[in-house]
């Protein structure tokens, strides 16, 4: 099928190529006419694994192209595939200017008969409302608009958007649903589910998606301060409860707060829609407001460890939002960071990929060669991001470079009792920083038994 994608970011890019890897022919368009033409020179624009291959394998057979003329890329094509930015509103709501913006931009190419999706993330609705804004420009109603909504994740897209969990397709018409199940048919006969509905589910589907998520993340975030309290173990919870299989075993690791380019983003998205319509979400406001709670919070137990220290130093590990990507948008870093900066705590960053996104937002900052480096003289050690190079690091390399041996883990990489061997004050989440054989014998629950025993009671 004929195929083109209006914006080419790490969505509309990972779409393009792996469309174009299962046959169809793809012309990726951007109103950012430098990244077109960094594109068509095989230069990208962001690290995500498998995605160079997939594009200079489809470029060189032309299944996939690139274009900043958007008459030719958009006339006689079968699909045109919204996928522009929707970032967060002044009140919480998802910014729909680039889709507006969009559809008016290529409504004049539309060829009659073509199907019209939007990829991007947007409020319950746009679908319908990107129809209205495409009818009022052509005059003509020989086109639909559909919603056909995105899950993959930074750091496997690749392999999430080719072997998804699903496929969503959200059409008002069956014709328009038929040519979108058309264009997904290599991935559904090799057995992907479908869920075919309307425009308006689909648009929900994402966020209820990405906010049920979030809270397993927030949820798992508060267990684990329990945890800490009754020096329990949050890895232990996490399995105990997630081999049920209504609860599931992913997205229970407790870390710094949820960040990255979605989850922030799309809970507010998702809050607003629920008040805008006066079905208010007051599981996700609060969790909204746990999470960025969560991030102070971190920063203030770094800042206890270390006080009184004059010129206290600390080595953050992990600028990046997760592991495997260069994206820095709403990671832990860039909120924890200043707020220690602010207490006159000097930082030295290090990241394998990130710190090139991350050294303009945090300009105070120093930068490390690596993280033995980044470690030499700080009085604490904070890791942020769960790369795979930190998890190998040599404790006695470490505990010889740090200034004080204190290593703040917000990603539970190393064993506390190892740490606890080679010397290191070991804070982890959601564990107990001391050997089990030193751990609480009773009920940590206060005055449990003396009430009971009470005769008031
Ligand atoms: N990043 C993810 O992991 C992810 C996953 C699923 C869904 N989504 C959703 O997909 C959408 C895109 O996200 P992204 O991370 O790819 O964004 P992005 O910022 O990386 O890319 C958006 C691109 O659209 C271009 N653009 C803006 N207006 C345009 C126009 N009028 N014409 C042509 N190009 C235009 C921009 O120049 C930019 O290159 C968002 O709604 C997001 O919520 C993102
Ligand atoms: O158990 C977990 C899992 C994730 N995270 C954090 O949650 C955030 C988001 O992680 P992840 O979901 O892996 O990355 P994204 O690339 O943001 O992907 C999410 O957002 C995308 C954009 O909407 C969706 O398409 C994906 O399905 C959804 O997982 C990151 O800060 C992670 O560190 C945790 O703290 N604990």
């Amino acid at each position: 099928m004929r195929v083109t994608i209006i914006g080419a970011g790490y969505v509309g890019l990972t779409t393009g190529a792996c469309l174009s890897e299962l046959g169809h022919d793809v012309i990726c368009v951007d109103i950012d006419k430098e990244r077109i033409a960094r594109l068509k020179a095989g230069v990208f624009p962001f690290r995500e694994a498998g995605l160079d291959e997939i594009m200079i394998r489809n470029m060189a057979c032309r299944r996939l192209r690139f274009s900043d003329h958007l008459a030719s890329a958009v006339r006689g094509r079968d699909i045109v595939m919204v996928a522009v930015g929707t970032p967060k509103g002044v009140r919480g709501e998802a910014d729909l200017a680039f889709v507006r913006q969009a559809a008016q931009s290529f409504a004049p190419f539309l060829s009659p008969r073509t199907v019209v999706t939007l990829k991007s993330t947007v409020a319950v609705g746009t679908a319908r409302e990107v129809r209205e804004i495409i009818a009022e420009e052509r005059g003509a109603l020989d086109f639909w608009v559909t919603s056909n909504p995105e899950f993959l994740r930074e750091g496997s897209a690749v392999s999430d958007f080719l072997t998804p969990d699903r496929i969503v397709i959200g059409a008002d018409d069956r014709d328009a649903g038929e040519r979108l199940i058309k264009l997904y048919r290599p991935l559904l006969d090799r057995g992907v589910p479908l869920v075919e509905t309307g425009t308006a589910d689909a648009e929900l589907i994402k966020y209820a998606a990405n906010a049920f998520l979030a809270l397993k993340i927030g949820f798992t975030n508060d267990v684990a301060d329990l945890c800490e309290v009754t020096e329990g173990d949050i890895n232990s919870v996490a399995k105990g409860i997630g081999l049920d299989p209504r609860i599931g075993t992913a997205f229970l690791k407790p870390g710094p707060g949820y960040g990255g380019s979605c989850f922030p983003k799309d809970t507010e998205a998702f809050a607003w829609i629920g008040r805008a319509l006066n079905a208010p979400q007051p599981l996700i406001e609060a969790l909204i407001a746990r999470n960025d709670y969560r991030k102070r919070h971190i920063a203030e137990r770094v800042l206890k460890e270390i006080a009184g220290i004059s010129g206290a130093q600390v080595a953050v590990l992990g600028a990046a939002f997760k592991a495997n990507t260069d994206d820095v948008r709403e990671s832990a870093a860039l909120q924890i960071v200043p707020a220690l900066q602010k207490a006159n705590v000097g930082v030295k960053m290090f990241d394998p990929w990130a710190s090139g996104n991350a050294a303009p937002l945090l300009p105070s900052a120093t930068w490390a060669e690596d993280p033995y480096d980044a470690a030499q003289g700080a009085d604490l050690l904070l890791i942020l991001t769960e790369w795979e190079m930190f998890r190998s690091l040599d404790p006695a390399r470490l505990a010889e470079a740090l200034r004080r041996p204190v290593v703040f883990d917000c990603r539970n990489l190393f064993d506390p009792e190892q740490m606890a061997l080679y010397g290191f004050r070991y804070v982890s989440l959601g564990r107990a920083n001391v050997p089990r054989e030193r751990r609480w014998r009773s009920n940590p629950l206060p005055n449990n038994r003396q009430k009971a025993a009470s005769p008031s009671t």
